[in-house]
């Protein structure tokens, strides 16, 4: 009987969940170990629901031109995600986002990526007879439903759900895009509300369905400001970023009272952009 069970939860957890993608879009300056944790966080939170099944995730640095005051350079913050994820077998550090010569909208972002994965699955897609049209493989965890393209979908803390409502900061086409056609996973952040926010949110509660609200139980305030700022004054930011980034920004003289200016006087790309009638 219990083997009866397993087999049944086994090929309905297949038969009945979709695969997701998580993709994190932010400046990682540096990336945190609570970065990091948002990934775990978020794909715990997907499985319990018994629906979803994360098979990778993906960090996206923003482009230099992003306009953040203190922003070091993108090959930094990449080569840093990078150290920092050596210790993760599903969570990646992709390039795409900061090597492109402006700044790129998430949704736009996300449109790349999503055909990426498209582009993939259908490469690897194996010829089906049609009884076993749904089974790829099933192999422990590398088991693949194959009739649906991984999902993707915008991981993110609940400061990031705040920003939709500043104006000027998204085009609500965008932010229709980004919740409505892909989807979002939002992870609690100190004393903030996401459902708050949601619920202040015409576009957000129209789309509530696609919002995933993760409750992070363990309050981890940590935020890459206060790490620079540390760091800045000559102080330990040990088990706060993995020693290999302290490594790294310590070989590159990386967070100084000088790099802390950088963009201190520039408006943020977004608000910029989108302040252009012709766009
Ligand atoms: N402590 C945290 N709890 C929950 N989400 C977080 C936390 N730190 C960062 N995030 C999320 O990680 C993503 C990338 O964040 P970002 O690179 O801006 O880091 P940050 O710590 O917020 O940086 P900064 O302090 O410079 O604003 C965002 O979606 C942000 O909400
Ligand atoms: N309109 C938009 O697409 C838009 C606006 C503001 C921020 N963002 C993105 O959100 C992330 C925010 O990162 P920070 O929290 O580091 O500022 C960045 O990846 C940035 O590109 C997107």
């Amino acid at each position: 009987e219990s083997v009866k069970f397993w087999l049944w939860s086994e090929i309905s957890s297949i038969y009945f969940s979709t695969m997701d993608i998580l993709l994190a879009c932010g400046s990682f300056n540096p990336i945190t170990n609570q970065h990091m944790r948002l990934f775990e966080l978020a794909r715990d939170h997907m499985h319990r629901t018994g629906q979803y099944q994360v098979v990778s995730g993906i960090m996206s640095p923003v482009s230099d031109n992003y306009g953040k005051q203190g922003l070091v350079l993108a090959k930094h913050r990449t080569a840093m995600a990078k150290l920092a994820l050596q210790s993760s077998n599903w969570v990646t550090v992709d390039e795409w986002e900061s090597q492109q010569p402006d700044w790129t909208e998430t949704a736009v972002t996300m449109r790349y990526h999503h055909e990426q994965i498209l582009k993939r699955y259908e490469q690897s897609k194996p010829t089906f007879t049609s009884s076993d049209k749904n089974i790829a493989s099933l192999s422990g965890e590398n088991r693949t439903i194959t009739d649906v393209p991984p999902q993707l979908k915008l991981l993110c803390g609940a400061d990031f759900l705040d920003t939709f409502k500043i104006p000027g900061m998204w085009r609500d086409d965008h932010v229709e895009e980004v919740v409505g056609r892909f989807g979002l996973i939002c992870v609690s952040r100190g004393a903030l509300q996401p459902e708050r926010a949601v619920h202040e949110s015409d576009a957000l509660t129209r789309h509530s369905g696609s919002i995933h609200l993760v409750r992070e139980w363990v309050r981890n305030e940590t935020s890459a400001t206060e790490v620079r700022r540390a760091l800045r004054r000559g102080m330990s930011v040990k088990y706060l970023i993995p020693d290999s980034v302290i490594e790294y920004i310590h070989q590159h003289n990386l967070y100084t009272e000088d790099s802390e200016r950088r963009n201190a006087d520039a408006v943020l790309r977004p608000l910029a952009k989108q302040a252009r009638p012709e766009f």
